[in-house]
């Protein structure tokens, strides 16, 4: 958190379905190394905020410039296909929720690993394997299940696998969307603690969508508060969740203790 400039930076950015305001002037830095939350309720706007800054989707108004490794800024619309799938392949990693929509899964474990070095270069099927053995073990999957497909996983599993396939590359900007929603709380408990342990051992820079404040509190070093496709409140996430100062951000943080 210490480079000084931002590693994503959007300004002005609004998007409309129709009459439905999904995005309404939002700007957001993330800086290098920082783990940014979006917080809110289902309809506030996180999924549509994500998927503008990632280029998925485009806005009716505003930018989103991506400083790249090399130092250039490269504007995420307008830049072409070319420059958005470089940026996926290269800097980018994407935690889906549902891990079927980031994994293969008729392709094995390590297979799902292992190919995602191979687009970025990497040739030598002795080394791929054994990088693939060695993330499998980093997200505490027992390499001996490396040739085993990942249907054949439990829902934890597969997340972890989904994790080990976006870290391996070493991307520099994670987007994660609710990588815990949908699993039992014991499981999303272990997926949390591993989640914080690799992010801060690699200071990756991570824009993470949860309506969970337990989440947004282990994961954040700051929250970016939404509602109505508006940031409400934005701040460190101990100040936003032990001081909040908008009558919104007030009443989510007292349902959760209310809870
Ligand atoms: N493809 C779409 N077509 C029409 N309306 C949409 C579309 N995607 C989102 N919306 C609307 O835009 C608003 C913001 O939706 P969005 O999915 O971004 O919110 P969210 O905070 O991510 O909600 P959730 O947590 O339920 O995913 C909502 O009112 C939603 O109904």
């Amino acid at each position: 958190m210490t480079a000084d400039a931002p590693i994503l930076e959007a300004r002005g950015l609004s998007l409309r379905f129709g009459p439905v305001p999904a995005l309404d002037d939002v700007a957001l830095r993330v800086w290098p190394g920082e783990v940014v939350a979006i917080l809110g309720e289902s309809g506030s706007g996180k999924t549509s905020l994500l998927r503008v800054l990632s280029g998925a989707l485009p806005a009716d108004t505003g930018e989103v410039l991506y400083r790249d490794a090399a130092g250039a800024v490269v504007p995420v619309h307008g830049s072409g296909e070319a420059a958005l799938r470089r940026l996926a392949r290269t800097e980018w990693g994407f935690v889906h929720q549902n891990p079927r929509d980031g994994l293969r899964l008729n392709v094995s474990a390590g297979g799902n690993v292992g190919e995602r070095l191979m687009a970025v270069g990497a040739r030598h099927y002795g080394g791929i394997r054994a990088a693939a053995a060695e993330w499998l073990r980093r997200v505490e999957i027992d390499p001996a299940r490396m040739d085993d497909l990942p249907r054949d996983f439990s829902g934890g599993m597969q997340q972890r696998l989904q994790i080990a396939r976006t870290l391996v590359t070493r991307p520099r900007l994670v987007f994660m969307d609710e990588p815990t929603g949908g699993l039992d709380v014991s499981v999303q408990a272990r997926l949390l603690d591993l989640i914080r342990a690799l992010v801060a051992g690699l200071g990756l820079a991570v824009l993470l969508v949860t309506h969970d404040i337990a989440v947004a509190r282990l994961l954040a070093h700051r929250l970016v508060v939404m509602r109505r496709g508006r940031v409400v409140e934005h701040g460190l996430t101990d100040r936003v969740l032990d001081d909040p100062q908008h009558e919104y951000t007030q009443l989510l943080v007292s349902s959760v203790l209310a809870a």
